[in-house]
């Protein structure tokens, strides 16, 4: 059997700076720790509108499709805002998304000892926080037809659609109940059934799925606008969050300052188990192209450091070295070593992208 595979798509923006540490990082699994990788590369997002004059090539969509896993950057930018939304960026990432049917996003947001302080709240409501966000991915209102931009009674209407079917939510829940077997066994699923239909559905399947199948595991409702005020009030009464395509990436977004910073989160999509019965994944971090800091090294890398890490996880059965990498990570945090983004205007000078991709190298190599 060959070397596992692994297709890097770094995108746009900071997209690119990020990955070049994880890269880095890569290498050094390979050279350090004999865990080498097939590793190609291509492009997504505005790179590859602008190489192509689409998001996503089908190459790149068919190398996707072959690869044990997928690492991805960030795409979109200001340069390509006023795009027509079917070459968009966003909308490379939609189709990888879809036509590898990732269904489970997996979002952790756990919130390291060194930045509990530094957390939008205060220190004990954060502290020693680990909760997992089950985002549904490939459905809900980012993909439901009908959408688009149409005349109606002489004006203009902005459509898209919120819709779920019975084995969409199925899936997901199931994914979510037994990632929290493996943790506190908890399950908090999030929707509006009080105003939506898809929410009514939403919540009858999950917990059809947990009565026949997961009757061990605790699972509560809870309308999502109360969700993210819980979210910030008291994080830690979660474990797992189950919840759909628009809610999740709202609320993933608001969990990340619960751990300090949006460059701290990673996050796993996982699809249906591959020949060789490891799923078909994606591995990204939760932030965007941060068209703001790109192209002044001042991008953290940690959360995209931190994908990598669940690749590791979950694509390729190393998970002492998954436990390596974040401990490597912590490690960093734990010495003071910090970027911009987790840092107060006035405390001292944050590193550069690549002085935190040295730093953690320099913590691997002192884990061995
Ligand atoms: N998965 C993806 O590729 C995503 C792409 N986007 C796209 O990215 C572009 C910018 O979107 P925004 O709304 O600005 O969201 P964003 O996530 O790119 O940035 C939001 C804020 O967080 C900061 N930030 C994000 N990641 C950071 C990191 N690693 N280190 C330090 N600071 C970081 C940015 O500087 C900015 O102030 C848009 O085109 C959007 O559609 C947005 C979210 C996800
Ligand atoms: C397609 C992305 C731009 C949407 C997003 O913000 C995300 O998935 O986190
Ligand atoms: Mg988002």
């Amino acid at each position: 059997m060959g070397n596992p595979s692994l297709l890097i798509l770094p995108g746009d923006g900071i997209g690119q700076e990020v990955m070049n540490e994880v890269r880095r990082i890569i290498d050094w699994y390979g050279e350090k720790r004999g865990l080498k990788f097939e590793v190609s590369e291509d492009l997504v997002g505005g790179a590859a509108y602008d190489a192509h004059g689409t998001p996503l090539h089908d190459d790149t969509m068919a190398k996707a499709q072959e690869v044990d896993a997928v690492l991805l950057g960030a795409v979109g930018g200001p340069a390509y805002d006023d795009l027509d939304f079917s070459v968009k960026p966003e909308r490379g990432l939609l189709r990888l998304r879809k036509e590898m049917d990732l269904f489970a996003n997996l979002r952790p947001a756990q919130c390291f000892d060194a930045l509990a302080d530094f957390s939008s709240l205060k220190t004990d409501i954060v502290s020693g926080l680990d909760i997992m966000i089950v985002r549904e991915l490939t459905s809900g209102s980012y993909f439901g037809e009908p959408r688009g931009i149409f005349e109606e009674n002489g004006e203009r209407v902005g459509i898209n659609t919120q819709r779920y079917t019975e084995s969409e939510v199925d899936r997901v829940a199931r994914s979510a109940f037994e990632l929290a077997k493996r943790r506190g066994n908890k399950v908090c699923s999030m929707e509006k059934a009080n105003v939506m239909e898809s929410g009514i559905l939403w919540r009858e399947v999950v917990q059809k799925v947990h009565d026949e199948d997961y009757p061990e595991v605790e699972l509560s409702h809870m309308y999502a606008d109360n969700g993210a005020m819980q979210l910030v009030r008291a994080p830690k009464q979660f474990d797992v969050i189950l919840t759909d395509n628009l809610f999740g990436d709202l609320l993933s977004d608001c969990a990340a300052m619960l751990t300090g910073s949006l460059g701290m989160l990673p996050s796993a999509s996982l699809g249906a188990p591959m020949e060789n019965g490891r799923p078909k994944a994606l591995y990204e971090p939760v932030h965007g192209s941060a068209p703001d800091i790109a192209g002044q090294g001042k991008a953290n890398p940690c959360a995209c450091i931190l994908s990598f890490a669940m690749a590791l996880r979950y694509s390729f059965d190393q998970g002492a070295e998954a436990d390596r990498l974040e401990a490597a990570v912590e490690k960093v945090l734990a010495d003071g070593v910090r970027t911009g983004d987790l840092m107060q205007a006035s405390d001292a000078q944050p590193v550069s992208t690549s002085q935190m991709g040295d730093a953690v190298l320099a913590a691997l190599d002192a884990s061995l």
